[in-house]
């Protein structure tokens, strides 16, 4: 197993880049044509000094811009939509089909085909263009191709706004590129036009869920960010927004260690610790205690205004807006006052009420802002491929495992495969065992931790032993954080057990298994979950699902994933049937028909509990559970020890109390007593 190879980007170790197969870019769909119409790009590496125009160059030209006609082509070939959601509100008004009035929404502007056309047509910073080249990305993915036009164009010409976007697009396809570039480009741009930089400040704020989040969307951005004047920063502990406001210690959290120091803030003086950097990435809790410390004593408090600041982008926005995180993202958002604020939004999941309350947000604000409608800007909505849906190079299996201990087991089978488990007793045409880095969810921190203690013996002295294998939550040390994401990054953790801590945008590219050993708790999460692996088009990732009596009630909404994304699967099969025996093998343990059927439906009441509190029986014990609920949980513990080992253990443990209490109680009796006095 090669995983330092595979785990090794992002972690500054040097590995041999080999050009990827077509089918193995994220743009697997269908290669993207270049300019002149040929699909000359695909299968040949770009060379690097060839393109880039030199910075100011705006002479350099496209030789050939692609038909209405050819981009409707393109956007079909790569299941790319992209509606105006003002005129899609107009078309809304008509009598005609809901079908009509997408289509009538529908817009097609030039997508970009190759990283060249940055350079030649965009006129972006050649450092900028110089760090893209260098990360040896070959071609845009299907999101990069589609968005990176709509914000960077409006670049090129003074008084022309970038369009408020929502993007949704699949897992592991290359959102943070998207949204990165034309950010670094817009504020490099900027500062040219001021060439003041005594006026620093922060101009653009990235917040995202986790702080594993942030430390990756920082580092991503640095490499981008190199020479070409622009700084990135993540929030932490005593940064000041503005001069004078502090951020109280205690109640900041920090981020990662493996976020370098800005420089900026590592001058000793006072003034140093104001935020000097441009970009800003941070979780939004962070922030809104940075803008106003005593937000969550009242949250009716309007937080310090950010009127500097240009351009916000929600990263994993869905779980940004939603109940969880909602009324910090709202408020940092209100903070931001600048009438030309760009806003984007970016998931692989945005349900309906989510795209509502945003489309409903920007509105408000524009109107509370008395922004005349002549000055607001488009607002578009970018989708890629399916909505909700699952990545097809993913293999999926759901397994029945019965009862909690059934799952131990199960779990242990990955880990170390047999003959005879693996391949269905000499079928030639089983999938091969699952192989490390494995990347396992559980429902709570503490079933986190259980199934560590569990497992943690689990790989052999020889191969590493228990440094293999570790769990990371959100109650370890910040520090002991990072130094885990950091070794399994570098392949020397195997096995990561979690929670859903890690199931949103973070990226580890070699992850070759993902467990659900507890179900997610929402279908968005499955995807999520789900798309820690099968990154930037490798293929060969699998997730495996456990399931049990108590799931079962659960489980129709991750079936129906699967199912989406094994017909996806197929259908991308049929059309690489000559020649792509990858995309032609169907995965291995689909979902069968009967089990769709059979399973019931989820009710809107059962879902929204899932959802607030995850399966029942995997919850904490609580005061006030009743004794059937106490044992119910109790049994749904992680652990290997037999329930007559068990009540031994608690037997002996009693025993062993009683007998302590007969001992102390006379001298209890002795020392309590209250003094009562001579007499
Ligand atoms: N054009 C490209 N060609 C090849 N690889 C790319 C390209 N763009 C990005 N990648 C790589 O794809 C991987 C996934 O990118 P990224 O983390 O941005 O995905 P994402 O869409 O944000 O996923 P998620 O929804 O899970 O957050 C990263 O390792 C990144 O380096």
């Amino acid at each position: 197993m090669d995983a330092l190879k595979l785990l090794s980007r992002s972690t500054g170790l040097k590995t041999k880049i080999s050009k990827p197969s077509p089918q193995n870019v994220p743009s697997a769909s269908g290669h993207i044509p270049s300019e002149n119409g040929s699909d000359s790009t695909v299968g040949r590496k770009r060379k690097r000094d060839s393109k880039d125009s030199d910075d100011g160059d705006s002479s350099v030209t496209l030789s050939h811009l692609l038909t209405e006609e050819e981009v409707r082509q393109f956007q079909k070939k790569h299941k790319i939509k992209i509606v105006d959601l003002k005129l899609f509100r107009a078309a809304s008004k008509s009598t005609d089909s809901r079908k009509s009035q997408k289509e009538q929404s529908r817009i097609f502007p030039q997508p970009l085909t190759s990283f060249g056309q940055l350079g030649q047509q965009y006129n972006i910073n050649s450092a900028l263009a110089g760090n893209i080249a260098q990360q040896a990305y070959f071609e845009p993915t299907e999101v990069q191709a589609a968005t990176l036009p709509l914000l960077l164009k409006p670049l090129l010409e003074e008084g022309q706004q970038e369009p408020d976007l929502l993007t949704i697009a699949p897992t592991g396809s290359g959102k943070t590129l998207a949204f990165l570039i034309p950010l670094i480009e817009k504020t490099s741009r900027a500062h040219r036009q001021r060439r003041d930089q005594a006026e620093k400040h922060v101009s653009s704020i990235i917040l995202a869920p986790t702080k594993e989040l942030v430390s990756q969307i920082v580092n991503e951005g640095r490499k981008l960010c190199s020479k070409t004047g622009v700084s990135i920063t993540a929030m932490r502990k005593g940064m000041e927004l503005w001069e004078g406001h502090a951020v109280e210690a205690e109640s900041q959290s920090d981020v990662d260690e493996d976020v370098e120091h800005n420089s900026d803030l590592e001058k000793d003086h006072n003034p140093s610790r104001l935020v000097k950097a441009d970009i800003l990435v941070s979780t939004p809790l962070s922030l809104v205690h940075a803008l106003c410390p005593a937000w969550e004593e009242d949250q009716t408090k309007p937080p310090n205004p950010l009127p500097h600041i240009e351009t916000l982008i929600l990263d994993e926005a869905d779980v940004l807006l939603d109940p969880l995180f909602r009324a910090q993202t709202l408020a940092v958002w209100a903070a931001c006052t600048s009438p030309s604020l760009q806003i984007s939004l970016w998931s692989a999941t945005i349900g309906s009420s989510i795209e509502e309350l945003a489309i409903s947000t920007i509105y408000q604000r524009q109107k509370r802002l008395k922004i005349p409608r002549s000055q607001r800007p488009q607002l578009l909505r970018t989708i890629i491929g399916l909505k909700d849906t699952s990545l097809p190079s993913i293999s999926h299996r759901l397994t029945y495992t019965a009862t909690e201990s059934g799952k131990l087991l199960g779990m242990r089978q990955l880990l170390h495969p047999t003959r005879a488990t693996s391949s269905s007793k000499g079928d030639a045409d089983a999938a091969p065992p699952p192989r490390t880095p494995f990347l396992v969810f559980t429902q709570t921190i503490a079933r986190a931790q259980s199934l560590y203690d569990e497992l943690q013996y689990d790989i052999p002295a020889p191969a590493g032993g228990s440094s293999r294998i570790a769990v990371l939550h959100s109650s370890l040390p910040d520090h002991v954080r990072s130094s885990i994401m950091q070794k399994f990054r570098e392949g020397k953790i195997w096995v990561l057990i979690t929670t859903d801590l890690l199931s949103r945008g973070v990226d580890f590219r070699g992850v070759n298994v993902v467990v659900n050993y507890d179900i997610p708790t929402t279908v968005a999460g499955y995807v999520h979950r789900a798309g820690r692996t099968g990154r930037a088009g490798r293929r060969g990732g699998v997730c495996v699902s456990f399931y049990t009596k108590e799931d079962i009630q659960y489980v129709k909404g991750i079936a129906n994933v699967i199912a989406a994304s094994e017909k996806a699967q197929a259908s991308s099969a049929n059309r690489h049937e000559n020649g792509d025996s990858a995309a032609a093998s169907l995965p291995a343990g689909g979902i069968q028909p009967w089990l769709l059927h059979a399973l019931p439906d989820v009710s809107k009441t059962a879902k929204k509990d899932l959802k607030l509190h995850g399966v029942q029986s995997r919850r904490a014990i609580h005061a006030d559970d009743d004794e059937k609920t106490r044992r119910m949980k109790r049994k749904a513990r992680i652990g290997t020890q037999s329930g007559y080992e068990k009540r031994e253990v608690n037997r002996k443990r009693a025993a062993v109390q009683a007998s302590l209490s007969r001992r102390t109680a006379p001298q209890e009796r002795d020392t309590g007593a209250e003094w009562g006095g001579f007499d």
